[in-house]
């Protein structure tokens, strides 16, 4: 870090913990201290893959920030919220709809709900190379942290797990990693490149009783994510559910310094199924924290733009196993880039047709099926 002192800013005061008890998921905890040995990474290598092909989240520990460090994180994360003017907001809104892009704000009532309520919540993502757009001025000081926020999550935690999960497929440690670079050869060259990785912030604000009747208490429909690996850092409002096998809602626990990592259908594509986009969802607080705003901090990331996502068909693993095929041929597969645009562009904005299946929705997206569970 250039300097040895930081900018002032407010300091957020997360909510307290919860004392409801929730039917909680039971998440397997991968403490990636145990990374740097041959014995420690072969355990992991196991550990995960259990932990991916069974719940298909789980938390990541010893990861190399202290609890200092990411409090400075959470009172950076609500400064675009608390520190800069709707006014200022509005100039910096995303042209999701427009270039399929995520960059920037996206304002509270955007998405669509259900019985015409609109969600309450505001992000805003920044794409890991941090010079590539403008921002609101109470940012602008904090853009080194911000930056290496995004080299943290790429380093300490993305690639040790693509490493483990390029291993758990009996492929080279590298190849996950290869697909996801943090810089290409020259910056220059990457400048022209979009490598779509992103630093999103969100803060969820407490709904009105009306739209809690309206959505069935739901803030965010499940769905899986799009990319392929998503690294969310733990906050105590609970609200996030996974969809387990059983058909049943779990809660994620807060772990205090803990990261929560899923999967999403880039990964799913890729690993032919086997490492499975798990379907989750946001939903109103439990009574204890009904009051408060649920800050976030997440690290979105997808492979390379050129990226085909087709199956590792080299896999030895994939090949005893078999692989699920989301297109029939794998070079209908499409590429990273046409994914990406079409799902982001699309999110929220469509009127989703019934499914034959009960409670979901569903709209076709790049030739996949997306769907919506309520
Ligand atoms: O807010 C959360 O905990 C999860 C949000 C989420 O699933 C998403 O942004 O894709
Ligand atoms: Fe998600």
């Amino acid at each position: 870090m250039p300097s040895l002192t930081v900018p002032h800013i407010p300091h957020y005061e997360p909510a307290p913990a919860t004392n409801e008890a929730l039917d909680y998921a039971d998440l397997a905890i991968i403490d990636l201290s145990n990374f740097v040995t041959p014995e420690g990474r072969a355990q992991l290598v196991l550990q995960l893959r259990e932990a991916m092909t069974s719940k298909g989240f789980f938390y990541v520990v010893g990861h190399g920030y202290s609890k200092e460090q990411m409090e400075r994180m959470f009172d950076i994360a609500d400064v675009p919220f608390s520190q800069v003017s709707d006014e200022e907001k509005e100039k910096y809104v995303a042209q999701t709809k427009q270039t399929g892009s995520y960059q920037g704000y996206k304002l509270r009532q955007y998405w669509h709900i259900d019985g015409g309520v609109r969600d309450q919540v505001e992000n805003y993502n920044i794409h890991r190379d941090i010079s590539r757009r403008a921002h609101p001025e109470a940012l602008r000081p904090l853009l080194p942290e911000i930056r290496q926020l995004a080299h943290h999550s790429h380093m300490n935690v993305l690639s040790p797990i693509l490493r483990l999960m390029a291993l758990g497929l009996e492929l080279p440690e590298d190849t996950l990693l290869n697909i996801h670079r943090w810089e290409t050869d020259s910056e220059t060259y990457s400048k022209s490149r979009y490598l779509p990785r992103l630093v999103r912030y969100m803060k969820y604000h407490p709904r009105s009783p009306e739209e809690e009747e309206k959505t069935k208490n739901v803030w965010l429909k499940g769905h899986t994510d799009i990319g392929s690996i998503s690294i969310l850092y733990s906050q105590p409002v609970a609200a996030l559910q996974i969809l387990a096998r059983d058909g049943t809602w779990k809660w994620i626990k807060h772990i205090d310094n803990a990261i929560v990592v899923n999967a999403g259908d880039a990964m799913d594509f890729l690993s032919g199924g086997f490492y499975r986009a798990t379907i989750h969802r946001v939903v109103q607080p439990p009574p204890d924290q009904r009051q408060y705003t649920r800050l976030g901090i997440f690290y979105f990331c997808m492979p390379d733009d050129d990226v085909k996502l087709a199956p590792l068909v080299a896999s030895p693993l994939l090949q005893r196993v078999g692989i699920k095929r989301r297109f029939e041929k794998d070079e209908d597969a499409p590429l990273v880039a046409e994914w990406r645009k079409s799902r982001t562009s699309a999110y929220g904005q469509s009127v989703l047709s019934k499914s034959k299946e009960k409670g979901v929705e569903e709209e076709v997206i790049a030739g996949v099926v997306v769907k919506h569970y309520n």
